[in-house]
């Protein structure tokens, strides 16, 4: 499979390009994007590992016509921009970038119509498995219990609450049919009042080079359930990634998840 990898000197772009250069029988790595202002524009895509692979970091968004699938962790605006491109040649597109607001989520919906994309704010296999244990966690504790959803991760991160943390409320809210807006605090400060029944609450640390933290606590009265996925490497996510692309090999359109790719 011919790859495309947005972001090539982020960290998530750097850690793509390593794990798709170890599996050179599945993909070859044919092109490798990132803004015009960026340092490495016209470096290697494998210097940074000391590798040569042929292949330079470009601002030419045409070069995306010449790869099947493009694996993009970058910034919304970014990814949308990349996107229109992939829909104009027909190139699947795997996102990774989070924070995109609700026009942006409409956009990658109205490309699932022209081409195959998987859209998920985390590509972890034990994320995804969380998800689903806090789906039953959340069906089996629907009263009695307050939800407060923590997550913690590097001092660059630039959105917040990230989007894993959100779409844990989003399947704990869709757990009790209500939308996550209705039900969500985002900050507390001051007289906040006390906490109302049926909310869920969420907090954030941004620290150091944590990679992701991510726990939901179920707190009763004379009991707390605390379901917690710790990240320690990047690695997961760039090879639920590139599971993702083979998944979309066959899908010649949609918007896919994570828990489709796993068949959870
Ligand atoms: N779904 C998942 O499993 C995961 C998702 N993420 C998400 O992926 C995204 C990237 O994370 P991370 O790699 O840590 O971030 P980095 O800041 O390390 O990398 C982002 C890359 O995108 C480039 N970039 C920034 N803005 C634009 C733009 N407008 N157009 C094109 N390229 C751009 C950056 O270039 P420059 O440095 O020159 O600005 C950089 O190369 C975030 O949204 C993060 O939340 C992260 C990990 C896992
Ligand atoms: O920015 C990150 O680093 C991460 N972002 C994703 C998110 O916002 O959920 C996934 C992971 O937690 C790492």
């Amino acid at each position: 499979m011919k790859l495309a990898i947005a972001g090539a000197s982020g960290r998530m772009g750097r850690m793509l390009i390593e794990s798709a250069l170890a599996q050179p029988d599945a993909f070859e790595l044919v092109v490798a994007l990132d803004h015009s202002t960026s340092q490495s524009i016209g470096q290697d895509a494998g210097a940074f590992l000391g590798a040569r692979t042929g292949v330079m970091i470009t601002d030419d968004l045409q070069a995306l016509a010449s790869a099947d699938c493009l694996i993009d962790f970058t910034r919304p605006e970014g990814t949308l921009e990349h996107l229109k491109v992939c829909v104009e040649h027909g190139v699947k597109v795997i996102i990774g970038t989070t924070g995109f607001d609700d026009a942006g989520k409409q956009a990658i919906q109205k490309a699932g119509e022209s081409v195959a994309i998987v859209f998920a704010p985390n590509m972890s296999v034990g994320v995804n498995a969380t998800l689903k244990l806090l789906e039953v966690a959340a069906k089996i504790l629907a009263s009695g219990y307050d939800v407060e959803v923590f997550e913690a991760h590097h001092k660059h991160k630039v959105d917040a609450p990230s989007g894993t943390a959100l779409k844990m409320g989003e399947v704990i809210a869709n757990a009790w049919d209500k939308p996550l807006d209705e039900l969500a605090t985002w900050t507390r400060h001051g007289h906040t009042g006390a906490r109302e029944d049926g909310s869920i609450g969420f907090s954030v640390v941004r620290g150091g080079d944590i990679v992701g933290d991510h726990t939901v606590y179920f707190c009763g009265v004379g009991e707390r359930i605390e379901i917690t996925h710790r990240s320690t490497s990047r690695a997961t996510y760039a090879q639920g990634s590139l599971r993702a692309a083979r998944f979309l090999e066959d899908k010649p359109k949609g918007v896919y998840d994570m828990q489709a790719v796993l068949g959870l």
